[in-house]
């Protein structure tokens, strides 16, 4: 059976208010459902298939032609087939049949038989109830659920985890097209290792699903795809290979072509040069032997420069490679032109007019209000200007209260702070925040926004800050925040964050709604900001880039410290192998429930 299985679309089923986790997740089987219902409307609805198969078979009873024992026969699989009983009806359709007259009845007969035999063999093919249990709990297991959330009712659990069990549903479901959109949105580090190795091993099986993924993990798209389709301009192209495979490609065809266009225009110059001083000597001696080399030289120019190597690699041919009418035998050298790059330009940190560190913490603790577990316990962190330091955990932990600590809305004892330290708190919730502010003035734009956050803020500041972010245009001063998408919100809260400059950038997973490219450029302006950044997310490729070092560093930024800590117990640890074996570690952790998920 030909299935696909969405994420999108399970929302609404798992929404009942008494089923449990594990119910929802083994329910959303789609095909397994389909199967089931259709056995359900042949043996539950005795008002049409039922009383018309009973009705048809006692007319062929009457019927002189047939055989009672052949009709008695059909009879009784029916009945088994109203009742429901699949596998026993599909044992009576083995038997040899006897002898059948033509007729509509048991024309009808037959059909329904056969429709029964389609389904059982349907049926058969499923996994057994039992065994899908427990992939639904190995499923659960992996994506962090523990045997206890598997059995609490659906709609006990938070938006986010509700998440998680539909994307539960769909990868239990055999299918033949898996559609994932930004599947990892919702998952810690350790989620999301284990689903990239999940979906490495569906893919290894035999008779595997095409899988079509939407994601901003870098990572995770870089390990899991084997072709990619870029929509850009309203054109969808295809390449073979990943997403670092065709930036170095893109890459690579530009300097190629480049180089071949600079090396045919010198070649050009040159020949055209040579045409001229052949035509005016030829005219000068009246040699007919110069002009004719000239003019066979310009129609070379004018016919046969451009392109030497076709789209297979091999010499260009003009019937092969350049179809349709035209004036000349190549085609022009094309240097594809980089777009308007995406861009996020950070203004200069302002600087502190006397040294020492931004913020200490020292041996904190901190336990939320109605909590007897603290969060945070004996937490000593350093942070000077200009350090790069990634904080990484898995969901729940506290990085987000050690956030709100560094960014002094969270009070604690042992904090001291730089007298004039400014800090940028990006927090994980400022979409969402952007979205409330939207909704709830339907006419307040980007630009307006920002004024609001700071009326000392001119117009003209705020559009080049915004126009620093990659906002630009009427979508600042026009569009409503409430029709910005989620890329365009994230940069309206960064430039609330960057205003004023400060000292210290807290992130807290800001890479959530922004596309692959933009966090690639993000990433590379917080590479170059002078002042210190701290930040939280799940995305390896982002933390790696702002924090780790990388080729070519050394040297660079003397003095720069860049560390990344695990957040575990309530304790902040260093990542001495950093993200790479913070990765290798989870993999570990996860070892046989890598294997179990796929019933292996
Ligand atoms: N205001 C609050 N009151 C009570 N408990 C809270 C509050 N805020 C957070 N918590 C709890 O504190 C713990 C740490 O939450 P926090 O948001 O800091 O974790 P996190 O590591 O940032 O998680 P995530 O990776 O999901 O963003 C969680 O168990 C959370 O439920």
């Amino acid at each position: 059976m030909t299935s696909s299985g969405t994420l999108t679309t399970q929302t609404s089923n798992s929404g009942e208010m008494s089923r449990t986790v594990l119910q929802c997740v083994i329910e959303s089987d789609v095909s397994r459902n389909e199967v089931l219902r259709e056995i359900d409307s042949l043996s539950c609805s005795p008002a049409n298939q039922a009383k018309r198969l009973l009705a048809e078979l006692a007319e062929a009873e009457k019927n002189a032609s047939l055989r009672s024992g052949s009709r008695g026969l059909q009879a009784r699989k029916a009945l088994r087939v109203l009742d429901g009983r699949v596998a026993e009806a599909a044992r009576l359709l083995d038997e040899p049949d006897n002898e059948i007259s033509e007729g509509t009845a048991q024309q009808e007969t037959r059909e329904a038989v056969d429709l029964l035999s389609e389904l059982q063999s349907q049926f058969e093919q499923m996994t057994p109830l039992a065994s899908l249990t427990s992939q639904a709990r190995n499923i659960l297991s992996g994506l962090g659920f523990s045997p206890a959330t598997m059995d609490a009712p659906f709609t006990t659990l938070s938006g986010g985890w509700q998440m998680r069990c539909c994307l539960a549903g769909v990868l239990l479901q055999p299918t033949a097209l898996l559609i994932l959109d930004e599947p990892t949105n919702f998952l810690d580090l350790l989620g999301i290792i284990w689903l990239q190795h999940h979906l490495l091993a569906l893919i290894a099986a035999p008779n595997p699903p095409t899988v079509l993924l939407v994601s901003h993990d870098r990572s995770f798209l870089d390990t899991l795809c084997t072709s990619l389709l870029i929509l850009r301009n309203r054109t969808l192209t295809y390449f073979a290979g990943n997403l670092s495979a065709y930036e170095a490609d893109q890459r690579d065809q530009k300097l190629y072509l480049s180089r071949m266009k600079e090396a045919q225009d010198r070649q050009i110059a040159h020949m055209e040069k040579t045409i001229r001083e052949g035509i005016k000597l030829g005219k000068k001696t009246g040699d007919d032997g110069k002009l004719r080399m000239a003019k066979s030289r310009q129609k070379k120019v004018d016919e046969r420069m451009g392109m030497e190597v076709g789209k297979g690699g091999g010499r260009f041919k003009l019937n092969r490679d350049l179809q349709g009418f035209h004036l000349t035998n190549r085609a022009s050298i094309e240097v594809p032109q980089d777009e308007r790059p995406i861009t996020f330009a950070l203004p200069p940190a302002p600087t502190l007019r006397f040294p020492g560190p931004l913020i200490s913490l020292e041996n904190i603790a901190y336990a939320h209000p109605g909590r007897s577990t603290p969060v945070l316990q004996g937490v000593t962190l350093t942070i000077h200007p200009g350090d790069r330091v990634g904080i990484l955990g898995l969901n729940g932990c506290g990085k987000s209260t050690l956030l709100g600590v560094l960014g002094g809305k969270v009070v604690v004892a042992g904090v001291e702070r730089h007298a004039r330290l400014r800090v940028g708190w990006y927090e994980q919730s400022a979409v969402e925040e952007l979205k409330r502010i939207g909704e709830a003035d339907p006419s307040l734009t980007a630009l307006q926004e920002l004024q609001t956050h700071d009326p000392a803020l001119t117009p003209q500041d705020a559009r080049s800050l915004l126009s620093s972010l990659g906002l630009r245009g009427s979508t600042v001063s026009d569009t409503p925040l409430s029709r910005l998408s989620g890329g365009q919100l994230v940069r309206v809260a960064l430039a609330k964050v960057l205003w004023p400059m400060p000292h210290l950038l807290l992130l807290d997973e800001v890479t959530t709604h922004l596309d692959a490219e933009s966090i690639g450029a993000l990433v590379e302006a917080l590479r170059e900001f002078e002042g210190a950044v701290v930040v939280v997310s799940h995305d390896r490729w982002a933390v790696r880039g702002v924090v780790e070092e990388m080729d070519g560093d050394e040297g660079e930024e003397e003095g720069r410290r860049r560390v990344v800590f695990e957040l575990v117990k309530g304790g902040l640890r260093v990542l001495e192998e950093g993200v790479w074996g913070y990765e290798r570690r989870l993999e570990r952790r996860l070892g046989g429930l890598l294997k179990a998920s796929l019933g292996g």
